[in-house]
């Protein structure tokens, strides 16, 4: 623990999305391990989920505060216990989930009123919009916590401030996105934002956006060494201070932080790890589609038939609620797990994703390419298939892909909306899956540089988060600049 002055608060406020809160209690851990004291705001569903990590972290002597505030679920006419995204069916019911949201302002600031010390600075995602006022009422700074990466929202801020796609005619036609350190191409189709065009949002965009220009500064969970100088050329087109301070991922050291990091695990992980340990180093397919996008069982049998076809060992994580019965019987009808008995393993639920990656017996991550996904794919210095689905995915795939040249790519060429994923049906199919495995885990000269990129890769970010490392002197200084006293009276 460091020497900081005991009243240097920090006050954290996360989206109440698994991709959001995850890194974001990670942030609140690495500033807790430095001495500041560390309030995280959430909701009861979500501190349950979050109370082993934080108690943990707590007895080691982070002087870390998780603070439950009722979430308004009947007010906005939400079912009672929608706390999190990834529990939300569909993204129809997204603007009364961020309705909620913005109902927790004011019971959050009288909480931060009645606090000792009082609060120095904020740091909340960059979709809490109004906390930038209530930085403005407390007079402190509020840093923008990006959970996306620098270089894809460097590159949907160039897009969206160029005319570089309207003689685009096609949305399948791939165009090179302006102003990149490392040029790449994209196709309006694969644009992030495709999966929420609805007017309001619009609105909720631009709100965003005015906070993000009214903080201090940004903060993403990336490094320096990744984005290959995105973060100076965000740094130029916003006017503000951009630090990144991760991979936040690596404060899990022991095994139990990583078995216990964002959710309850399956009851099936215990197993899981004990097989891991019983497999040869880097043989291990694990393959997870992120916490948000539920595919058709249909998808999800092409994916199994692809595990089953490759050969190769396997994790499958089929997170809760996806493939329901359909998947179920299908499973026990082809007899899926006796026959891959000894060579893959299935996760119903909740996976240990840090823990297993982290084995020495894991080799290749097939993943939806969201942010932490690939962050944590990187930290394991593990090649990469990538299977974008929505969001800013298929940005991250190209920087995966084209940019640190460590991923096959085998995923559609255009998004799934959030929600219509059974709509969709198939959209890769089983024996692409084999043959994208194979090609990752090839002997030949392209397999074994791709391992060489992924494992050098892997050891900058280790570097990065060590002492001296670019990441951590980032914490450093944004812990200079919070020292550095409030930027006005309070109101
Ligand atoms: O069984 C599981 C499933 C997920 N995770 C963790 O959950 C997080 C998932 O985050 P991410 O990989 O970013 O996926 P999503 O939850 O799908 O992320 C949403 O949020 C990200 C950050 O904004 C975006 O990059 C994505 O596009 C968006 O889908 C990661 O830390 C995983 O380790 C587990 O530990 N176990």
């Amino acid at each position: 623990m460091s020497s900081l002055p005991q009243s240097v608060h920090i006050v954290f406020i996360p989206l109440l999305a698994q991709g959001h809160m995850i890194p974001m209690v990670d942030m609140v851990r690495i500033f807790a391990s430095r001495g500041a004291v560390a309030t995280i705001y959430t909701t009861p569903v979500n501190a349950h989920r979050f109370r082993t990590t934080v108690d943990r972290s707590s007895e080691l002597g982070m002087p870390i505060r998780l603070v439950e505030i009722p979430f308004p679920c009947k007010e906005v006419g939400l079912p009672v216990g929608y706390e999190n995204l990834d529990i939300l069916p569909s993204p129809e019911l997204l603007a009364k989930f961020y309705d909620a949201m913005g109902k927790l302002q004011k019971p959050i600031e009288k909480h931060l009123r009645e606090q000792t010390p009082a609060p120095s600075c904020i740091i909340s995602d960059r979709y809490i919009f109004w906390s930038s006022e209530t930085a403005q009422r407390f007079g402190i700074p509020r840093f923008v916590f990006h959970a996306m990466g620098c270089f894809s929202v460097l590159s949907a801020h160039n897009v969206k401030h160029s005319n570089c796609s309207d003689s685009v005619t096609s949305d399948m036609e791939p165009f090179e996105v302006p102003g990149m350190p490392k040029g790449f191409k994209i196709t309006k189709a694969q644009l992030p934002g495709n999966f929420v065009r609805q007017q309001d949002f619009e609105v909720f965009r631009g709100k965003m956006q005015e906070a993000e220009m009214a903080a201090q500064g940004v903060l993403f969970n990336s490094f320096d060494e990744l984005e290959h100088g995105c973060v100076e050329a965000y740094q130029k087109t916003i006017g503000k201070r951009v630090w990144c301070i991760g991979p936040v991922s690596l404060c899990n050291k022991d095994e139990s932080d990583m078995f216990q990091r964002g959710n309850e695990a399956s009851s099936d992980a215990e197993k899981c790890m004990v097989w891991l340990d019983s497999m040869k180093p880097r043989s291990v397919i694990y393959a997870c589609l992120g916490t948000l996008c539920r595919l058709a069982p249909s998808q999800l049998m092409e994916l199994g038939r692809g595990l089953g076809a490759s050969q190769q060992p396997f994790v499958w994580v089929i997170k809760r609620g996806e493939g329901d019965s359909e998947l179920e019987n299908w499973l026990m009808e082809e007899r899926f797990e006796e026959r891959v008995k000894g060579r893959g393993i299935v996760i119903r639920g909740w996976a240990p994703q840090v823990a297993i990656l982290s084995h020495r017996a894991i080799g290749g991550f097939l993943t939806h390419c969201g942010w932490n996904s690939t962050l944590e794919g990187v930290c394991s210095a593990l090649p990469m298939i990538t299977w974008p689905l929505f969001a800013e995915q298929f940005v991250n795939e190209a920087l995966v892909v084209e940019i640190l040249r460590i991923g096959v790519r085998v995923g559609a060429k255009v998004p799934v909306r959030w929600g219509e994923e059974r709509k969709v049906g198939v959209l890769v199919r089983g024996d692409e899956i084999a043959r994208a495995i194979n090609a990752l885990v090839s002997g030949d000269e392209e397999g074994e540089e791709r391992r060489k990129r992924a494992a050098e890769l892997g050891q900058k970010a280790r570097q990065a988060m060590q002492e001296g490392g670019s990441s951590h002197s980032n914490v450093s200084r944004v812990l200079q600049y919070i020292m550095a006293g409030p930027t006005q009276e309070v109101v």
